[in-house]
């Protein structure tokens, strides 16, 4: 028997911060994540832990780390990476993964949820460090302006061909950079290029919309290199209203939650550098 790969960490650390400097409160609202790698075999070989830095410890340097303030998530990850692979003989890797929970402000000091949440994963090792921002739960809806038609079919194909449906999806997009970069500036073009692309694509397949989203958020950044996203097909079924001798002229639908499709991609800029450690 022989130990393979492995990693560990704390999951779902949740801060919230407040910057009180000023006349107008900022909330900063993250769940964090963080996973490390490296010469562990002890601890898994014999419950030798000398090479484990706890996973409390990670939580609490999360915090600690938060006192000096967060700024951009990517740069809160950077540090936080960088952090446990230089000051942790056994550990060779790390990953920060922050969630930013979206608050739009109402007020000096008040501020409602808002849509989509922003991310960052930032690997780090003794080589280098790499840098992925993106963006989930971001959903969106087209109420036309999109078929699908002219799929294979066999024997157990019932779906009917359609020239106008709703599309709707929760977005989930993460593109990975080839350097540092102006993080807010670039996560505010690439959010605007998904809706954007998403609101003026005359959609033939969730495919096709998913390549062209993914093909604008690349026109935004010189850093921008690759972009992976995740899109479930939410579907909208027309409802049958014969039954009570009404038509339905695509007005009245039942919106499923499951099962749903699952629309996955990525596209690449021509020439992309390896991704290194950005997907590890
Ligand atoms: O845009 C779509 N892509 C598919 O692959 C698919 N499959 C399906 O049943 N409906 C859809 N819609």
């Amino acid at each position: 028997m022989e130990l393979g790969d492995n990693r560990y960490g704390k999951a779902g650390i949740r801060l919230v911060r407040v910057d009180r400097d000023g006349p107008e409160h900022a909330l900063t609202d993250l769940t964090v994540s963080t996973t490390l790698a490296g010469d562990l075999a002890a601890t898994h070989l014999t419950g030798d832990n000398a090479g484990v830095l706890p996973t409390d410890t990670q939580k609490n340097t999360v915090y600690a780390f938060a006192r000096d303030g967060v700024g951009e998530i990517e740069d809160f990850a950077l540090r936080l990476a960088r952090h446990f692979v230089d000051s942790t003989p056994t550990i060779s890797r790390a990953r920060v993964h922050i969630e930013q929970h979206n608050w739009d402000r109402l007020g000096a000091h008040s501020f409602v949820r808002g849509a989509g949440t922003r991310t960052a994963t930032v690997s780090a090792s003794e080589d280098g460090q790499w840098v992925v921002s993106g963006v989930s739960d971001l959903v969106v809806l087209n109420t036309t302006d999109s078929e699908f038609h002219g799929f294979h079919k066999d024997e157990y194909t019932t779906l009917a061909e359609t020239d106008d449906r709703v599309l709707a999806t929760a977005v989930t997009a993460r593109w990975r950079h080839t350097g540092p970069t102006d993080w807010a500036l670039s996560f505010t073009a690439a959010r605007a290029a998904l809706l954007g692309a998403f609101a003026a694509t005359h959609s033939l397949s969730l495919q096709q919309t998913l390549y062209e989203m993914g093909r604008k958020v690349l026109e935004t950044g010189e850093t921008v290199a690759e972009v992976r996203l995740s899109l479930p097909n939410k579907h909208h079924f027309l409802v049958d209203l014969a039954p009570f001798g009404l038509d339905n002229p695509g007005e009245v639908f039942h919106a499923a939650d499951r099962p749903y499709g699952l629309i996955e991609g990525a596209v690449v800029k021509p020439g992309a550098p390896d991704p290194g450690l950005a997907w590890w």
